[in-house]
């Protein structure tokens, strides 16, 4: 089943084409990774998909169902680029901000109940972080933020997770787990993962599918696991060695169970 479908999408800031006529189709379980240059339009691709923008034409599909008549988003989580940069020196504790998420279903000024608290433990479990809770967010390591914000997205679980870039700013150490992290959400819950990074050899890895967004708008696509590093060749000009046992055993050597 397809959980995404994006038919002859077009886009633009003012007169700015920066998306041309693109096609595409993600189904559930995928774990899609977003490449390409510095502004090819990643990020305003996520956005469109997200309905923060609105397509100057084509067709966006969630869940079966067209973008502009689609409510339910509390299947959908998100994790933005503006996380990175989230004033951590603000003093809100990991449950409270992993709680904002469901002010939507509270509403603002009640308080969370057992089961709020349940909700947001279970989130917290999920990316590994439950003895933290009470922690204030500025005390955590920039990995650590960088999950408490994952967690966050999950709190409603979400059948798809958007993610920009969320491997800026943390160690290689924190940017394995991470991956692990979300292969886990992927294989044992089944969420549909969309990821836009500049990591080539780390997405190609553990992405099923590639879409690369060139500097004049048009993608290219691989839905074909096998094809991974001849995709990245023929794109990057470059080899990579798609290897994911030395991976694992370098996790296990960093102590991060996989
Ligand atoms: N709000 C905006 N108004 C006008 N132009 C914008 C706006 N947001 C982005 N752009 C432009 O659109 C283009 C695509 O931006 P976008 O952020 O989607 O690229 P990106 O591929 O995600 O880049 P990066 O890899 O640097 O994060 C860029 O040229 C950017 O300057």
């Amino acid at each position: 089943m397809n959980v995404i479908d994006v038919k002859n999408l077009s886009f633009g800031y003012m007169d700015n084409l920066i998306l041309k006529n693109i096609t595409f189709s993600v189904e559930k379980g995928d774990f899609l990774g977003i490449i390409g240059p510095n502004g090819s339009g990643k990020s305003t691709l996520l956005k469109l998909m997200l309905k923060i923008l609105t397509p100057l034409s084509g067709e966006i599909k969630l869940l079966g169902e067209d973008i502009k008549s689609f409510k339910d988003w509390g299947s959908i989580g998100y994790v933005s680029q503006k996380a990175n940069s989230f004033n951590t020196s603000f003093p809100a504790t990991v449950e409270e901000v992993v709680g904002a998420n469901l002010f939507a279903k509270i509403g603002l000024f009640k308080i969370p109940d057992k089961n709020h608290h349940d909700m947001i433990l279970k989130a917290l479990q999920l990316v590994g972080l439950e003895d933290c809770s009470k922690k204030l967010i500025g005390n955590l390591s920039g990995g650590q933020q960088q999950r408490v914000f994952i967690a966050r997205a999950l709190i409603n679980n979400p059948k798809i997770l958007f993610l920009d870039e969320p491997t800026v700013g943390i160690d290689s150490k924190s940017e394995s787990a991470l991956y692990c992290l979300l292969a886990k959400l992927q294989k044992e819950l089944g969420i549909t993962i969309i990821m836009v990074t500049h990591d080539i050899q780390d997405i190609a890895l553990h992405a099923n599918k590639l879409l690369y967004l060139s500097e004049s708008g048009i993608i290219s696509y691989t839905q074909n696991e096998n094809i991974k590093a001849e995709f990245i060749k023929q794109i990057y000009g470059i080899d990579l060695k798609l290897d994911c046992h030395n991976c694992k055993n370098n996790l296990k050597k960093e102590g991060i169970k996989c």
